[in-house]
């Protein structure tokens, strides 16, 4: 799948994750959401990690705008914060009612360590860094989950896991991730030039995208061992 429509830094930094990269988005139990392989307890155990990830991941956005230099900035990173809290977190305890996990045995759940690595390797990206830290470790998520969803749209072979899939392929997604991959640009632009890979900072910026790359790799394993 091309990578055009989310920005250009993203393309480059996903070439430069090399590997790591392909099995984050063609991991098994990505394979599984696409054929329905994947058994239900797996699935429920993941979107119960992932509901304790998004609070995490929504927090890190907070502190994007937190992070932000101008108005713009600011705007699409609370645009992001917003659409977390308001959708997909409301969205993700929809799907566990339907499957019998209460409210409050969804907000009882217990994170596992890798859950709890990923999100606070994130936030400190963000603490230690600027907003172009913080956005190199935030776009294997948000970008990872746009691919995924698209191509799993074309070629999912079962209606099982349709919902979901639909979620990350649907255009409020997709928009959000185009609004993602052109923040991340404006932001490099505006901190290291617009020669990213000419800039002394670039290494390192493309450090933290390979290690939350390999960390969503971490989190579908995790996802796999209920
Ligand atoms: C682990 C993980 N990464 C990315 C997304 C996309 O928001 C998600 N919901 N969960």
């Amino acid at each position: 799948m091309s990578d055009a429509g989310y920005g250009r830094a993203f393309g480059l930094m996903r070439r430069a994750a090399g590997g790591a990269w392909r099995d984050y988005t063609r991991h098994a139990f990505v394979g599984g959401l696409g054929d329905g392989s994947l058994p239900e307890a797996a699935f429920l155990h993941y979107l119960r990690q992932d509901y304790v990830f998004l609070t995490h991941f929504a927090r890190a956005w907070a502190l994007a705008v937190v992070k932000s230099e101008t108005a713009a900035e600011m705007q699409a990173a609370v645009g992001t914060v917003n659409a977390l809290i308001t959708h997909e977190m409301p969205l993700h305890v929809g799907i566990c009612a339907e499957a019998g996990i209460s409210g409050k045995a969804l907000f009882a759940t217990r994170e596992r360590p890798g859950n709890l690595a990923y999100t606070r390797f994130v936030l400190d990206a963000g603490f230690s860094g600027d907003l172009a830290d913080l956005l190199a470790a935030l776009m294997p998520c948000v970008l990872g989950y746009g691919e995924i969803g698209a191509r799993l749209a074309q070629e999912a072979t079962s209606q099982r896991y349709r919902d979901w899939i639909d979620t990350y392929a649907g255009s409020e997604y997709q928009e959000a991730c185009r609004a993602a991959g052109a923040l991340f640009d404006q932001a490099l632009t505006r901190r290291i030039g617009a020669d990213f890979e000419a800039s002394p900072r670039w290494a390192r910026l493309c450090d933290r995208f390979r290690t939350a790359t390999e960390l969503e790799i971490g989190f579908w394993q995790m996802g796999m061992q209920p």
